[in-house]
């Protein structure tokens, strides 16, 4: 009896120690993979990748720095703007009659880029320059003048630390479809069922339209995009001469021209500028332009006198289109084939620096043409007392700017009261400048791949929670076993399998 006794004593102890030894190393497992699941789910140190773009445009010129996580270059929206530069001074095409100058121009700017992207990345970010309305004017005034104004940024450049892609004249259908990109990168809409949106870019010396259609009737319109896996079949058109500043030049010469040979041109009146407005201009700033015809005159200055009165201003503007030739189905301006615009517009650059100083980026047309005519009917003091801290260059221009701006959307682009709510004025998406550059720099460096990347079935946290608690779910249920046929028999005793 006691032999039995001892026996029994003996195997509950060595029942209790197994048990305890397994429930110690169930608890041990258990946080190991506690510990492995959080060390791994740790947000690993982010390693970027940087890349610069100079846009070269016809009134200033602007360095962006964009910088995107090293291992996530092919995921969409994953490209964001770090930091931007405003060159001081006017455009690189300014520098015609002093080209060596040019490149030195950029020094400021790209010293901040120095310090902006890390030391060690410094060599392996690439670095492209864009120019564009200003210098295609350029080329076509004085071929040789555009050329060496290229080769002094493209030389300065090449002094910093980075890796050179080149300086060049982008196209117009480049600067709009890359313009198209951007905007729709950052919205997220590629490799999605979503549509997109289309684009409006307005420059100094040009404009550019791109929209998704099903039909372009011209080659010259047309291009077409493979991204994450979607076809898209753009339109797009730029109108070299139609950025403002140009347009304000064809607009005065027009007046000019009507006035020359009638009287000595003394003082030119404008419906387009403010009442009181009275400035000494020459007429080389005017005519110094391919946009503009040649005009022989004895004079050199003129006196622009500002009028105020918004409705003779439309009609003056409305004569820079010229809307009676069209060969395709629909046109916008000067013969251009353009399908009607559908869909949601983002409207960036200088459509968006004009309308939102005259607060006209919500409300629909009519209220925005109402607005714009008691603003352009305020005296010329008034504005400047209302606005002191504007630079008076672009003050004085407003009236005119947003006149001509309703007229290109309405009467140009043939945008109706209908559809106006569906164009969105926008300077920024998140936290990158709407405009062609972000687009250039994904195209070069092949950053939107054609196919949509595979992707895991779950993301890697997501995958790391999902097999720990699958493992506790199996430890839980072990024990649950053990237990059960650890169950006391009827005789008192436990049945040790
Ligand atoms: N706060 C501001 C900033 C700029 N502008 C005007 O906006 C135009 C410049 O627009 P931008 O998109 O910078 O033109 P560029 O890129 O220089 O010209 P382009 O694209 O035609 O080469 C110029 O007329 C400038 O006077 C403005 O009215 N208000
Ligand atoms: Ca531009």
């Amino acid at each position: 009896m006691d032999e039995q006794r001892e026996m029994k004593v003996k195997n509950r102890t060595m029942v209790r120690t197994m048990i305890i030894t397994i429930t110690v190393f169930i608890v041990l497992g258990f946080i190991l993979m506690v510990t492995i699941g959080v060390v791994q789910n740790k947000p690993l140190q982010q390693k970027y990748k940087y890349g610069i773009v100079l846009d070269a445009g016809s009134s200033h010129t602007s360095v962006y720095i964009y910088e995107w996580p090293a291992e996530k270059e092919n995921n969409t929206g994953m490209v964001q703007q770090k930091h931007a530069c405003n060159v001081k001074g006017k455009g690189i095409s300014s520098y015609s009659d002093k080209p060596t100058l040019a490149g030195a121009s950029l020094k400021e700017c790209m010293d901040e880029a120095c310090e902006a992207i890390p030391v060690h990345r410094h060599s392996e970010t690439p670095i492209y320059l864009g120019a564009t309305a200003g210098m295609r004017l350029l080329k076509l005034g004085n071929k040789s003048a555009s050329e060496e104004v290229l080769k002094s940024v493209g030389q300065f450049l090449q002094t910093y630390p980075f890796s050179y892609q080149g300086a060049r004249i982008i196209t117009g259908q480049e600067e709009g479809a890359f313009g198209w990109i951007t905007v729709n990168y950052l919205s997220n809409n590629f490799g999605k069922a979503s549509t997109t949106f289309g684009a409006l870019d307005l420059g100094g010396a040009s404009t550019q339209i791109t929209f998704v259609t099903a039909k372009v009737e011209s080659q010259d319109n047309t291009i077409d995009f493979r991204l994450y896996g979607n076809d898209y079949h753009l339109y797009t058109h730029s109108f070299l001469c139609y950025g403002k500043d140009q347009v304000l030049k064809m607009s005065l010469s027009k007046s000019i021209n009507s006035k020359h040979g009638q009287t000595d041109i003394i003082a030119l009146e404008d419906p387009c500028f403010h009442e009181g407005y009275n400035v000494t201009m020459t007429f080389q700033s005017v005519f110094n332009s391919p946009c503009v015809g040649r005009l022989n005159l004895t004079q050199n200055t003129f006196t622009h006198v500002g009028l105020g009165k918004w409705s003779e201003c439309h009609t003056v503007v409305r004569k820079v289109f010229q809307k009676s030739e069209c060969k395709y189905s629909t046109c916008s301006f000067n013969g251009v084939f353009q399908p009607p615009v559908h869909g949601n517009f983002g409207a960036f650059s200088a459509f968006y620096f004009v309308m939102d100083f005259l607060n006209l980026t919500a409300g629909s047309l009519d209220k925005a043409q109402s607005k714009l005519q008691e603003y352009c009917a305020l005296p010329w003091n008034t504005i400047k007392k209302m606005y002191p801290h504007v630079k008076e260059k672009y003050l004085a221009e407003y009236c005119f700017s947003g006149t001509y701006i309703l007229t290109l959307l309405e009467d140009g682009y043939n945008f109706t009261s209908d559809n106006w709510n569906y164009i969105r004025f926008i300077k920024k998406i998140g936290e990158s400048d709407a405009g062609w550059t972000l687009g250039y720099m994904l195209n070069l460096t092949n950053m939107i791949p054609a196919e949509a990347p595979d992707k895991p079935l779950l993301p890697y946290g997501g995958y790391v929670t999902f097999m720990l608690l699958l493992s506790f779910l199996i430890l839980s249920l072990c024990l649950l076993a053990y237990k059960c046929f650890c169950r006391p028999t009827g005789s008192g005793q436990r049945d040790v399998i």
